[in-house]
This record gives structure tokens, sequence and C-alpha cells, in this order.
């Protein structure tokens, strides 16, 4: 059955941990659906991992909805998140209920994500307001890297942790379903989570929090631009592609592959009969 906003909100009251990893492409979700991973988001990190830009700045809503398109054709029963790309929200409360409304109504996201606390809190009550569910962001927002000065950890010292702590009422006060915590001390992160009626999805924020995230090329070590300490890498899938990419290489150029298995067959007295054809013909020209 197609998970909701109200199986996130069953989740957190039952203590069952919530699964979030990141999708962009129709394959891939078809596995994770599979799975069983709970949700999947179409993370504005598709503009570093798919796209090799150096951070989430350039992605553009065309980008995001191209890719979420693929995610929610390969998700049966997995809910679907796309997040808002930098400016697609940040400009009006009118741009970013058009926003959040073409990754539904064109791409078929059933949720949006957006970065931010009290000054987005606007935006997620009109989000909400057009029947759209909002996840918040807060902690790491990648989208502010040039204000943070890098991708450092979030809210260890008291005024920070302050205003985090005021920015996670304020986005649940907003509307908000639920609430992405990224690199914040674990200890604060599970103190917020106990606070919050909303669940929290947490990457860098430990196990405190109410469901995890991380994005898939990280977990299965497929991705190196980055290596975040909170990435568990669950498969050496880089070196497996990379070694069956060479091993392809090797055995075209050996002539090993493609084998016989491989090939389609035909009835050799067709092929004789238009040789012979072939030979006489271009006889006529000599
Ligand atoms: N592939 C990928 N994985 C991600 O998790 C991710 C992206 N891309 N792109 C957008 C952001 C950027 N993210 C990052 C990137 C680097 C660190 C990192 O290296 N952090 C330091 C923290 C050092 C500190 O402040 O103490 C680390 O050592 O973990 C964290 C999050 C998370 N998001
Ligand atoms: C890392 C997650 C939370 C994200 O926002 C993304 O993948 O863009
Ligand atoms: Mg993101």
């Amino acid at each position: 059955m197609k998970n909701t906003v109200l199986t996130l909100q069953q989740q957190k009251r039952n203590g069952d941990k919530i699964t979030m990893l990141t999708a962009y492409d129709y394959t891939t979700a078809k596995l994770m659906d599979k799975a069983g991973i709970n949700c999947l988001l179409v993370g504005d990190s598709l503009g570093m991992v798919m796209l090799g830009y150096d951070s989430t700045l350039p992605v553009t809503m065309e980008d995001m909805i191209h890719h979420t398109k693929a995610v929610a054709r390969g998700a049966e029963n997995a809910f679907v998140v796309a997040d808002l790309p930098f400016m697609a929200y940040q400009v009006s409360v009118e741009e970013a209920v058009r926003n959040a409304g073409r990754l539904v109504k064109e791409a078929g996201a059933q949720a949006v994500k957006l970065e931010g606390g009290k000054e987005v809190c606007a935006q997620i009550e009109a989000i909400n307001q057009a029947s759209i569910p909002v996840i918040g962001h807060l902690g790491l927002t990648p989208q502010s890297v040039n204000v943070l000065g890098g991708y450092k950890v979030q809210g260890r010292e008291h005024d920070a942790a302050v205003k985090l702590l005021e920015d996670a009422l304020a986005v649940e006060k907003a509307g908000a379903v639920a609430l992405v915590l990224e690199c914040v001390p674990a200890t604060f992160a599970e103190w917020i989570s106990s606070i919050l009626t909303i669940p929290t999805i947490g990457i860098g924020a430990g196990a405190g929090c109410d469901g995890q995230v991380l994005v898939y090329q990280d977990m299965l070590a497929m991705f190196s631009d980055l290596s975040p300490k909170f990435v568990k890498k669950y498969g050496a899938v880089g070196n497996l592609m990379k070694e069956s990419f060479e091993r392809y290489a090797q055995e075209v150029k050996d002539g090993i592959f493609p084998g016989e298995e491989h090939i389609y067959n035909m009835d050799e007295e067709v092929l004789n009969e238009l040789k012979k054809q072939f030979e006489e013909e271009q006889n006529e020209y000599r």
C-alpha cells in the first residue's frame, strides 16, 4: 500500500523508525521501493551526484521535475518527496507555491522539502494551504553554503542551538509534516525530536531522530567527491562498477564478449544464397 503523510506520523507515534534514501531515477527507485524503504527523496543533491556540480546551487526546477518524474514511476509504495531547489521558494511566497505545485502536478511528488527556519515559514504555510505536504530542513542547509562557509556541523554553540530550536518549533507550527536535521550534534537532535510532535529525519544527526536519510551514492560507496563522517558504506558498489567496466572492456578487446550465448542465429542457406547473389551481381559491373 502507498505510504502517505499519515504513515509518517504513525511511525513516529509507534517508535517505528522512518527509512528514507535519496533516489533520482526509475531503476534505483524501484529497487529501493522493493527493498521496503519508506520514503524516497529526490534531493537537490542530484546536482552533485548526478550532474557533477560542486554544490546544489545550480539545480533548476526543470532538473527536479525531470528526476522526480522518473522516481515517481518507480515508487509503488514509497512516499516520494522532492526538494525545492535554490531560488525556487526564497523570492516570494507565490513562487514557492507555484513551484511546489509543479513538483506535485507535473512530476508526481507527494510532498516537497525546503530549507530554512522562520524566514521560510510563510512559504511553508502557503504551500500547506495549497494541500501540499511540506517537509522542513534545518541544521546544515546546503543551499546556504556560501553564508555557512562550508559543509559544517551546526548548532553546537549556545546561540546557534537556541536559533535552531526556535526554527524547528516555528517550522512545526507553520504546518510542516516532518523535519530533516542535517549535521547536528546527536544529543541535541534527540532532544529536539522528543520536543517536536512531527517526525525528525536525521542525516549526521544521530540515532535519536525518528528516521534516517542518506544519499544513496554515499552509502553504496559510489561517490567520493565528499566524505562526510555520517556516511556508513553498505556496499562497495563503486568498486564493483569500476571492476565490471574494466572486465567488459578487456573481454571486448580480447574477443571474449560477446559469446555464443549472446548472439542471434540465421539459417546458413539464406546467408549462402545471399552471398552467391551478391558475387554474381558484382561480376556484372566489372
Ligand atoms: N553526495 C552527497 N552527500 C551528501 O550528504 C550531501 C551532498 N552530496 N550534497 C549536499 C549536501 C552536502 N553535504 C555534506 C557535505 C560534506 C560534509 C562534511 O564533510 N562534513 C564534515 C563536518 C566537519 C565539522 O564541521 O566538524 C565531516 O567531516 O563530516 C557534510 C555534509 C550533505 N549533502
Ligand atoms: C541530504 C538530503 C537531506 C537532501 O536534502 C538532498 O539529498 O538534497
Ligand atoms: Mg537537499
